[in-house]
């Protein structure tokens, strides 16, 4: 081939911009412009150790085993050699003999005539051997092959390209992974901002309470039916509304109902809409909730109480998104994410036949339970806190705190009515409380006798204290009676437990651990 036609090739090789189709371009040209019948390309391994296969052309006299790697340390092959000394080595029949400790070796050339060479060749690339050429050549074009300039020219042009698109690929391979990494931090100063916002909405520092706000972010990311399940006022619209504002169609509707609240003839006109003349009274066409919350949050308060007939038509909705209307004709769809809430144990109503199974399962998707007060009464103080903050910016005023002794008593209520009758006591107590002043009890409300957690204060300590010979040890013994015995009162519940005691449950678990109690 002439310098003319090599040049041609060369530049047709540097238009490579993909590392396979640059090795199979040089691959084809060598065996084409050196009317090769073999030749095979090894390249080493990432770590170096191994030599691999890249590529190769035809099979006729070298029997290439497509997934044999060659161990660049074990010189009982002459690749490692080569490898080794950075210099071509030719093997002819005879002195391939000499090579049999290798099986894969001896495989590869037992297919090579008497008249063929082995013709091993290195690409060097910056002093180094980045990759071995293989040919089976006959004695002439070996010698041929050893002194054209001009084809190993080409090989160093194709090393120099192959090491540039390497280089290339690993920057972008970088980039991309930096990009990833910025792309993660992003999504987790995100995730924290949403968590601190959530914070300021569902107040509370309690474990349940953090392992709530995560649930809330991690189903708003999806399209998930939720059961919001937990008693009455712990705040379940609330994560409602929050699930529907940390959500995608956040920019759309929320739209809420309570199934408790209205009449069952009505409800179904509520969720469905009605056309003109449905029913005696439709005067006009009206849209249904369903409809309303199309691209947006349909949160069903009370879903317990949906009668069994609504029931299926809901669950016809869920799964096709079609629905109709009263009166009409014609089928319509919405795409709404829906949010169902319950303070009853629906599991129960579905194993009583009141509820359908089938809804059940579909409305509970994501299940989200929603804590009770009294699980979480350490969180007591900085909700009565928020509560007058609240107060303080919607009534203009500036009550700056509560006492002490109004926190005890505070914590002394059982609070059946969860966090709302918690916030109507404040708001009740802020309004007889002066512009500056502090919550004082008085400003409290009487609490019924059976709403109130029952202390019961040792006045006095009957026994012969003649006995006591250490008084701290006497002391921690008379402790650890009190509280086994506050434990067995309210069943090992560790809040209630410490706040009839008058202490935090941080100090209450804390003496337990320090009294060796573990009830
Ligand atoms: N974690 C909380 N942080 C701050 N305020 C709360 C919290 N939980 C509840 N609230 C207050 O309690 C009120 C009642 O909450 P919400 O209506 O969401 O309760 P609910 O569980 O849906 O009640 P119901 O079962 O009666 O419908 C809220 O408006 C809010 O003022």
């Amino acid at each position: 081939m002439t310098s003319k036609q090599w040049l041609e090739q060369t530049s047709s090789l540097l238009e490579c911009t993909r590392e396979h189709e640059l090795t199979a371009q040089f691959m084809r040209t060598l065996q084409q412009q050196l009317c090769l019948s073999d030749c095979v390309l090894l390249v080493p391994s990432v770590d170096g150790r191994r030599l691999i296969l890249s590529q190769f052309r035809a099979d006729k006299r070298l029997k290439v085993d497509t997934e044999a790697d060659w161990d660049v340390t074990d010189f009982s092959h002459p690749f490692a050699h080569v490898l080794q000394t950075g210099k071509p080595m030719v093997l002819d029949y005879f002195s391939l003999a000499y090579w049999r400790e290798e099986v894969k070796f001896v495989q590869l050339v037992s297919g090579l005539p008497q008249e063929i060479n082995l013709l091993m060749f290195p690409l060097i690339q910056d002093q180094h051997v980045s990759g071995l050429l293989i040919f089976a050549v006959s004695v002439v074009e070996t010698k041929e092959m050893l002194q054209d300039q001009q084809w190993q020219h080409y090989c160093g042009v194709f090393m120099r390209h192959w090491q540039l698109l390497n280089t290339v690929a690993s920057q972008s391979g970088q980039a991309s992974f930096l990009a990833d990494s910025l792309s993660q931090a992003k999504d987790e100063i995100r995730h924290q901002k949403s968590l601190k916002a959530l914070s300021q909405i569902l107040v509370g520092e309690a474990d349940k309470m953090y392992k709530l706000r995560g649930e809330i972010l991690r189903v708003s990311g999806t399209d998930l039916s939720v059961m919001v399940q937990g008693a009455t006022g712990t705040g379940k619209e609330l994560v409602a509304k929050a699930i529907h504002e940390h959500s995608q169609r956040h920019d759309e509707q929320f739209v809420a109902i309570n199934c408790a609240a209205i009449p069952e003839n009505l409800l179904e006109s509520e969720l469905f809409g009605y056309e003109k003349g449905a029913f005696s009274g439709a005067h006009a066409k009206k849209k249904g909730l369903i409809a309303q919350a199309n691209k947006g949050t349909l949160f069903l308060d009370e879903i317990g109480d949906m009668p069994l007939n609504l029931q299926s038509k809901l669950l016809r909705v869920l799964e096709s998104g079609h629905f109709r209307a009263l009166g009409a004709s014609k089928e319509e769809h919405s795409n709404f994410r829906l949010v169902a809430a319950t303070h009853v144990n629906l599991k129960q109503r579905v194993d009583n036949g009141d509820f359908r199974r089938d809804l059940y399962y579909r409305l509970c998707q994501f299940p989200i339970h929603v804590p009770a007060l009294s699980e979480r009464l350490d969180d007591l103080s900085l909700l009565v806190n928020h509560f007058i903050n609240g107060f303080n910016r919607h009534h203009r005023r500036e009550i700056t705190g509560v006492r002490y002794e109004t926190l005890l008593k505070l914590k002394r209520h059982s609070y059946p009515g969860n966090v709302r009758e918690l916030r109507n006591i404040i708001e009740y107590a802020c309004a007889l409380t002066s512009h500056h002043g502090e919550l004082e009890v008085s400003a409290l409300p009487e609490f019924e006798s059976a709403e109130l957690i029952d202390i019961r204060c040792v006045s006095s300590v009957e026994g012969d204290f003649g006995d006591i010979e250490d008084l701290r040890l006497a002391v921690a013994e008379f402790e650890r009676q009190v509280i086994r015995d506050r434990l067995d009162k309210f069943k090992g519940d560790r809040a209630k437990a410490a706040m009839s005691l008058g202490m935090p449950k941080r100090t209450f678990s804390h003496k337990c651990l320090k009294l060796e109690i573990n009830e």
